[in-house]
């Protein structure tokens, strides 16, 4: 008789944005996986002992690490915290996988290149991270894949949701209290909505079940172009904000501790044809997380 298996996976660092839409799309997944969700308090993931017990006692057959560092300008001063975190802790996840022959799918960023490329990255791209987060990040990819061949990294960029601090969230705040906001407007990349990447991620699960595990670089960010300013226009057009004058404004008018790419488009052909996803628009995404923050 044919005998459903159910695959067990361990969802690091959950409380977050991502983590929380994973939890959000995980009962629907139920049959194929048990998740375990976990955050800081259940399992630190610096504590190299316990992760290895819980993914041995728990017979964990995949890790989604969504636990990070994630304060980029703090990390500039917060750096022994964020290279362990980020870093460090990575490593021993990738060790404590392949010790359970586990496998790994790891969240990065595009602030592990340095921004001066005038057309999309593509995942052979040199990395120069040009901050502290950056760095830790890029040492937590190069370590994890050290540790833990089998390993997919996905290098994403501007998240957002309806859950957490971020950006979205910020301009809506501002636009509804404020009536000017002086937004940069000489930034270019993609924004992505954490409920995109968490289907993403769900999709690559299915298809390591059904076909094989793809170890490697993958970039995720949703489609399309902008900047932070045109982002904030379409923001406030959204969420119905009309008594806030945008202006656009120059990285240097707006100086910040940690230094950020100033294009940082990723091309996303490899994530695409690898794992056969379809992939929304930004302006599309954002509408459908702005609704779902006016309803709430
Ligand atoms: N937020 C963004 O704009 C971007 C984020 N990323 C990456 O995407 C991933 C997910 O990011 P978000 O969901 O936005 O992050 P987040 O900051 O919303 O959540 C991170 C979670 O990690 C947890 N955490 C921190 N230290 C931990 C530890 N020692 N043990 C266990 N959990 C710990 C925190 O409690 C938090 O719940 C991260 O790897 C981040 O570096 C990449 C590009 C852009």
């Amino acid at each position: 008789m044919f005998e459903l298996v159910q695959k067990n996976i361990l969802i690091t660092g959950s409380n977050g944005q991502l983590g929380n839409e994973i939890k959000r799309i995980a009962a629907l997944h139920e049959n194929n996986f048990q998740f375990f969700f976990t955050d800081v308090a259940e399992l630190d993931i610096t504590d190299q002992q316990a992760i290895e017990d819980f993914i041995r006692e728990n017979n964990i057959k995949y890790i989604v690490n969504c636990a990070a560092y994630t304060a980029v300008d703090k990390a500039e001063d917060d750096v022994a915290l964020c290279y362990r975190i980020n870093r460090d802790a990575v490593a021993n996840l990738g060790a404590a996988a392949t010790n359970n022959g586990a496998k790994i799918i790891h969240i990065s960023t595009d602030y592990v290149y340095d921004g001066t490329a005038s057309r999309p990255y593509t995942e052979t791209d040199a990395v120069n991270p040009q901050s502290i987060y950056g760095k830790s990040k890029q040492e937590g990819e190069a370590a994890l894949k050290k540790a833990c061949p089998d390993s997919i990294i996905i290098r994403t960029a501007w998240l957002y949701s309806i859950f957490g601090n971020n950006f979205v969230k910020t301009m809506i705040k501002y636009g509804k209290e404020r009536d000017t906001l002086n937004v940069v407007a000489d930034q270019t990349g993609t924004p992505t909505n954490a409920a995109d990447l968490a289907n993403a991620i769900i999709k690559i699960l299915d298809y390591s079940e059904a076909n094989s595990f793809k170890p490697g670089i993958f970039h995720y960010s949703n489609e399309g172009v902008t900047t932070w300013y045109d982002f904030t226009l379409a923001i406030h057009k959204n969420a119905g904000i009309t008594n806030c004058t945008v202006n656009p404004i120059t990285t240097d008018q707006y100086p910040t501790k940690a230094t950020r790419p100033k294009y940082s488009v990723l091309d996303k052909a490899k994530i695409r044809n690898t794992f056969n996803i379809t992939i929304p628009r930004w302006e599309d995404s954002l509408n459908i997380c702005i609704k779902e923050l006016l309803s709430i």
